[in-house]
């Protein structure tokens, strides 16, 4: 049942509680499921800290789950899914997550296009195509 979660994978987000040591803790252990279950490197992966709002209660300081998310090459959101103002942020997570596929669609398909001696006739017959094709980037 659990290999059914990782097939086909396109991108992870390891969320703990800001409130609960344990539960950052408890991400070694997810990351190793993760790569024991051979999600490939390429896949982009996110940290996100939820209950942010309740700043009274926060465990995990932010410079130690940055400190995590560096070592662990991710992007370190902090959340709240109750408090509106803390909220954009997890729309943020998925623009983040788009953006990261889009540009690794744009480079594997124009690795393909080199593949098969394409770039070039795109190149100069198609202006609409040279961008997509060309610019990994994010211009969201
Ligand atoms: N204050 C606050 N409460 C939240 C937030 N996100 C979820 N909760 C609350 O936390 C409780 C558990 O939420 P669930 O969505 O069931 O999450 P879970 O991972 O299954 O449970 P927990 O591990 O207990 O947090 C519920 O009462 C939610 O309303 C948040 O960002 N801020």
């Amino acid at each position: 049942m659990v290999e059914h979660y990782y097939r086909n994978v396109h991108a992870v987000i390891f969320v703990y509680d800001v409130t609960k040591m344990a539960s950052f803790h408890n991400l070694k252990m997810w990351i190793e499921e993760c790569n024991g279950h051979a999600v490939p490197p390429f896949v982009p992966k996110v940290l996100v800290g939820n209950k942010c709002d309740l700043r009274e209660q926060i465990q995990v300081p932010s410079s130690v789950a940055l400190k995590f998310a560096d070592a662990h090459n991710m992007l370190l959101f902090e959340t709240s899914a109750k408090d509106p103002k803390e909220s954009q942020n997890v729309e943020s997570i998925f623009m983040c997550l788009a953006c990261r596929l889009k540009a690794q669609k744009s480079l594997l398909y124009r690795d393909m296009e080199r593949q098969q001696g394409k770039v070039q006739k795109l190149e100069f017959t198609q202006d609409a195509n040279k961008n997509s094709l060309l610019n990994g980037g994010c211009a969201v």
